[in-house]
This record gives structure tokens, sequence and C-alpha cells, in this order.
């Protein structure tokens, strides 16, 4: 922190004029502007010593204030209208009537776990009554989200309720975007992003406060950063600039969160501002997707205009075919005199700037209805205006671990109460709303509680890296909830077998990986990628794995055999991550202001593809960063790429029995090749697979035909293990 010694009078002198100046300039800001946003308190932390911060922080605030008054004029707002829109709006938000014993409670604890109704105010009040009210003038406030689209609204809501531009005192950081800067006082990050700053920081000086917001969701991210967080907050106890923790949420097991940060003090706040209607199905239901089309096309017949709906699916494919449905709605000739619906969609693997158009009203004269078809990215945080009705499909699609078969699954999922109260808190955000949960009453009882912690159920390669990162044991890590000691084992076993730890140690390897966003085995194989003279391919490949479905698939069945022919000059007889590759290098090739058109006519998913796009420099940045030899290409002799992906996915092998069935090889589990594979008709020996969805009956995912004896060459440790010598054994 740069302190200056006042030696001399004359920068006694200096210092104090320039002081004086500013805060001189400030009140005439203010006289010119009506603003009176919080002042800075306590300029000098002592009598001798003057903290440039200080100073630092006035221009900021001074900064902010033009900046307020810049959007005032744009936006024609008189003052009036500022303080009006203070009064109206945020006055009667619960956080708000409870301001004053928020303020003392937060003053007097070093750990506060707030439980209170989906929108009260908790996310974009409490913060901003920290930094007022709380802070001192060189110490931030951060607000973890789960998901970027939460981290970004809110911190542009907040934004706008403090009347500045965003970046300024409000900011946000997510995975390749910084919109914060010196100034910015109030920071929303997603769980991941405070955690990779936690990495690098490791005492998280420049926070005098953490909010861990939505802690019911217990994401892995969410639970490591428990555990840093505690332990940053115990080193500082006793300094000068100890830290404070808020644990907020709707739905919490708050005893679980006071007892684990020691018997901190939990606060309930009472109110909510707008009424919720829960409707459950008469009777259990067997087709969720079938009942929510239903319900939407009742819904949209009796609703009044212009009262919008969210409804909740588990993922992109569902989302598209429901799209399409709710298409045919549009054309019925039947529905004239109705609304017209115009659909939007929120899922995961959307780009950004996608997601966030879920946030834009429809013209004012428009007779229209928007629905917004989402994932559970919409469930917590966010504020959708519009949105009256809440269908809720009551599923979720998780990802599974199963340590003792070391299998990764996706699978679709029952909601927990949890998250069947956070859906419904979607609605009536802005005035009284409904929610219609496509689930009976006897249903929703038999819901667990509370979600199973990611942590719990999550393959936890990744988790035990980020430990070994900050140079802690992941065995002694104080999670909230412990995974098991097999689950620990497992991951470092994993780790080994990648290179990325040798004796429990990260190796040279290892602290590689770290630097990639990516699951372990995906980190291995652009870095294996150098040796076998393709690392622009890997990286083609992984970026496009990191997107869903590339290939449009929600078609009527003429036009699905239009895109079955145009698919056949991406097609490869043994590979669909070749056939990936082909595609997204064909993509590559054409220009840009072509794209569109090209995939169109190809039927592949623009939006998916241009993500895959970005994706792919960002790894190319780390790649240079680790002056890794970018640009290598294998053109068309595909064997180096087969074998640089077993490098990271040799534990994902199947073989074909003598009764024509996959058995994988480390869990001897039967899997069948999934219908959208490309090999889906053909049955060669042994294959790799990148991941396992779990529908009926689990079916493997992008898949690579492996010759066996690759094995020896490609992963000599690991072919000597028993499981491998009996797929080496086998035969057809
Ligand atoms: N982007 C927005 N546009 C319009 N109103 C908003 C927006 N964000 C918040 N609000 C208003 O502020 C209120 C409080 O929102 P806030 O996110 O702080 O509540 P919360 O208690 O954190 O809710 P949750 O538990 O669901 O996250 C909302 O109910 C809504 O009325």
């Amino acid at each position: 922190m740069p302190y200056i010694l006042l030696s001399s009078s004359l920068n006694c002198f200096v210092y104090v004029t320039l002081y004086f100046c500013l805060i001189s300039f400030e009140r005439l800001l203010d006289s010119c502007t009506g603003s009176n946003i919080s002042i800075f308190k306590n300029p000098f932390r002592n009598s001798i010593r003057f903290d440039l911060n200080v100073a630092l922080n006035r221009f900021t605030h001074i900064r902010i204030k033009l900046s307020s008054h810049r959007r005032l004029i744009m936006n024609d707002l008189s003052k009036m209208d500022l303080v009006k829109y203070f009064d109206d709006e945020r006055k009667s938000l619960p956080v708000t009537l409870q301001k004053d014993k928020l303020c003392s409670l937060i003053k007097k604890n070093e750990t506060l776990i707030i439980i209170g109704e989906t929108g009260s105010g908790k996310t974009t009040q409490i913060p901003q009554i920290v930094y007022e009210n709380i802070l001192g003038p060189d110490e931030d406030v951060v607000v973890t989200q789960p998901r970027r689209v939460a981290a970004i609204s809110l911190a542009e809501r907040v934004s706008y309720e403090v009347n500045t531009e965003i970046g300024d005192l409000v900011g946000y950081r997510v995975r390749f975007i910084d919109k914060t800067n010196h100034f910015t006082k109030i920071k929303f990050m997603t769980d991941g992003m405070l955690l990779r700053t936690a990495i690098l920081e490791k005492s998280l000086s420049a926070y005098g406060c953490v909010i861990l917001d939505e802690a019911h969701e217990r994401t892995v991210n969410t639970d490591l950063l428990f555990g840093i967080v505690k332990r940053v907050q115990n080193s500082r106890k006793n300094s000068s600039n100890p830290l404070k923790v808020i644990v907020m949420s709707a739905t919490m097991n708050a005893d679980l969160f006071a007892d684990y940060f020691g018997n901190a003090q939990i606060v309930y706040l009472q109110g909510r501002l707008h009424d919720i209607k829960i409707f459950h199905a008469k009777k259990n239901v067997e087709d969720y997707f079938h009942d929510t089309f239903v319900t939407i096309f009742q819904l949209h017949k009796e609703a009044p205009e212009r009262h919008d709906f969210l409804v909740f699916l588990t993922g992109q494919e569902e989302i598209e075919n429901m799209a399409l449905a709710i298409e045919h709605i549009n054309q019925d000739p039947s529905l004239r005199n109705y609304p017209v619906i115009k659909v939007r969609t929120l899922y995961a693997s959307l780009p950004t700037n996608e997601q966030l158009k879920v946030f834009m009203s429809l013209e004012p004269n428009e007779f229209a209805r928007k629905i917004i078809l989402s994932t559970n990215i919409a469930e917590t945080s966010v504020t959708l205006t519009g949105i009256k009705y809440v269908i809720d499909c009551g599923k979720v699609k998780v990802r599974c671990f199963h340590p003792e078969t070391s299998m990764d699954a996706l699978k679709v999922e029952n909601i927990s109460q949890a998250q069947a109260e956070q859906r419904a808190g979607r609605a009536g955000r802005e005035s009284d709303g409904y929610c219609y949960r496509i689930y009976s009453k006897q249903q929703y009882d038999e819901m667990t509680k509370d979600p199973v912690p990611e942590i719990l159920r999550c393959n936890l390669g990744n988790v035990v890296l980020q430990i070994l990162a900050m140079n802690m044991d992941p065995y002694k890590f104080d999670f909230i909830n412990k995974p098991s000691t097999d689950a620990i084992e497992q991951a470092y076993n994993m780790l080994g077998n990648l290179g990325a730890t040798k004796n429990s140690i990260l190796t040279e390897m290892g602290h590689k990986m770290t630097k990639f966003p990516l699951d372990p085995r995906y980190s291995k194989i652009i870095l294996s990628s150098v040796n076998y003279g393709c690392m622009e391919d890997i990286v083609n490949i992984v970026s496009i794995l990191s997107t869903d479905s590339i290939f449009v698939s929600s078609l009527s069945e003429k036009k699905k055999k239009q895109a079955e022919d145009a698919h056949t000059k991406f097609k490869s007889s043994v590979s669909d991550h070749i056939m990936l590759l082909k595609t997204f290098r064909s993509y590559r090739k054409i220009r840009k202001e072509s794209k569109s058109s090209w995939c169109d006519d190809n039927f592949l998913n623009l939006r998916n593809l241009e993500y895959a796009d970005r994706a792919r420099e960002q790894l190319l940045d780390i790649c240079r960063y680790l002056h890794l030899p970018i640009g290598q290409s294998c053109g068309d002799n595909f064997d180096p790429i087969r074998k640089c992906l077993l490098t990271g996915f040799f534990e994902n092998l199947a073989y074909l029995n003598q009764e024509k069935k996959y058995i994988t090889v480390n869990a001897k589990k039967e899997c069948k090749i999934h219908p959208t594979s490309t090999l889906f008709h053909s049955y060669p020996h042994c294959v790799l697979y990148t991941e396992i969805i779990e529908t009926s009956q689990p079916y493997m995912k992008y898949i690579t035909v492996i010759d066996k004896e690759w094995l020896l060459d490609v992963v000599p440790n690991v072919h000597q293990r028993h499981n491998y010598q009996v797929l080496m054994n086998s035969e057809l």
C-alpha cells in the first residue's frame, strides 16, 4: 500500500492543499448535480501518515459523480426523477426497511448468515449498505454468484441504482470479461473468478468484505471458496484489515453455515414485496415435457397479454424442441387473436451476449408475449423483467461421478425443494406472480430439501488440482461437507496417471495444467499435443467440446434427411472428434459475412460455433503464455490426434464383447453408443468416449475408435493394470 511519510512540512502542505482542493471540487460538483452519494470517511488514517489511496479514492468519487452527472444528462432524467427513483423503488424493499438493524449486525459480527425471501433486496442492496456504511476508504466489497449471467446483470442493476456507468463504482469480473477498474468498489464475480483471484493473491487483501451469495447452490467453486475465505478471515483476524464475510440465500440450511463459521450469527429478514401463487399438478406427472407444453398452451390462452412466461427445462436440446413446438402455436390459425409469442432461450453454452438478450423487454406497443425457455441458469439471483408466470418442469440436468467405478455422467434428476422455491421466486419480482409446477404436491414432498452439494457428486480431479495450486493439502482442506477419502484418492490417482502429480506433489505438467480453466483431462491433451504435432487441432476440438452441439438437431423428418446429407462431407469413419474438427476447420475458412448463411445451409449452430471460436482464442492465449508451439496441425493424418486424445481419456475406454455389447474398461459397465454419434451403426472393437449421458440407460457420447495396441506406447504406465490387460486380451 503506497504510504508516504510526511517528512517535511512542504510535503505536508502539498498533500493537505491537494486534499482540500479535491473536497472543494467535489462540493462544487454536488451543488451543481444535486447528488449526495455517500462521502468518504477518515481521510487521515493517523496524524503522521497520509494514505495515497485516500486521494485516489477521492478522485474515484469525483469520477463517479461526473459519470453520474453525464448519465443524468444522457438519460434526460431530472434530479428529481433520480431522487424519486431512490425513494420509491428501494425504500419499499424488505432489506431497505431493515437497513439499520442490518448495519449494526454487520458492524458487530465478523461473519453473518442472512436469510431473506427471494426478491427482498439481498443481492442488490446489501453490497451498497456495506460499501456506504461498513468499509474503510481503501476496501472493496466482492459479491460472488454461481453464474456469469447473474453476476453481469446484477452489476448492471446496482450500477444503475447508484447512477454510475458499469465498471466505475460497480463492476463485474467473469471468465474472459473484466468490467472493473482501479476505482471499482463493489465487484460482482462468479465464484470461479474469485477462486482464481484467491489462487493468485492468497490474502484477498483488496477486500474488506466478501459476500457469498446463493450459498444454497453449493457449487464446487462456492464450497472451495467457503474454505478459502474462512482461512483468510482467520489469518487477518488480528490485523489492521480484518475480513467480513456475509453468506446469503433465500433457501439455505442456515445452521450448517453458522456452525461452519464458528457459531456465526444468523439473521432472518422478514417480508416479501410481492405475492407468488403456487399451483401443483393434480396428479403425479410422468411426461414432464408434454405437460409443460400443455401448460404453456393453456396459460397462453388465459393470461393477459404482456404477462411474460419463464419456463424451466433441462438442457439445450429440450429447449430447442420446445421452441419448435411453440412455433406451432404461433402458426395455429385458431389462435390468431392471441398475442404473438416471442421465444427467448437461455442455457449455459450460449455466448454471454446471447444470454443477456433475455433481459430485453418487448417493444412497448407490440401485441406479443415473451416466453423465456431456460435451464436452471435463471433459477437464482436474476430478475427478468415482465415475467409474471413461472412454469417449472421440476427437473434438472446434473453431473454425477461414481468414485467406485470412475464413471462421470450427466443425468436428468428431480430438483430439490430449495430449487423449487428459487424457481418460483423468479415470478413476483416486479408485481404479484404465479408459479405452475409440473409435478404434484406429493412429488414435491418427496423431493430432497436441499440440492446435494456438487462436491459430493463430481469428479474431484479439478478440485484437488486447485487446492494443490494453493499449496494446501486436499485431505486437510476445511470442506463444509467433506468428500469421501475414496473420492479424493481417486482424484489423486487420476492426476498421478495424467502426470499432474508425483508422490502427491504437483509436477511441472501439473502446474501448467492449473493455468487452463478446464477439466485436467482436457488440459492434458492440449499439453501432450506438443508431442504429437497437433496442438492447433486439439485446441480446436477442446473448444468445440466446451460448447453444446454444433449440429442442429431439432428438425422435421424431411429436414433431418437434408441435414444428414449436408453433414456427410464432415463425417469420419473413426471419430466424432475428427468430425467436429473437420466441421470447425471448414467453418473457420468461411468469410465472416458468409458464416451465417453457410451455417444455415449446412444445418450448423452458428452461435455455438462462434462460442467455440472465442474459447479457442482464450485457450491459445494460455498456450502462448506457456510458450507452447501453437499452430501445429497434422492435416489429414488423424492418427496422431486419436493417440493424443488417449493421453487424457485413457480412463474412458470401452470394448465390444462377444455378445456385441460395449463394456467400459474401468467400471465394467454396459453402455451404448449415443444415437447422435457418427459411429452409431458401426461396431468398432475399442472406443474412447468423452462423456456418458444417462437417460433410460448409459450412452457414450463423442467417440473415437482406438487401436488397443496404442496403449503400450501412449500410456505405458496404465496399460499394465488388470482392467487394461482384460482389454488387451479381449477379442471379437
Ligand atoms: N434488473 C432488474 N430490473 C428490474 N428490477 C430489478 C432488477 N434487479 C432487481 N430488481 C428489483 O429489486 C428487487 C430485489 O432484487 P434482489 O436481486 O436484490 O433480491 P434478492 O433478495 O437478492 O433475491 P434472490 O434471493 O432471488 O436473489 C427485485 O425483486 C426487483 O423488484
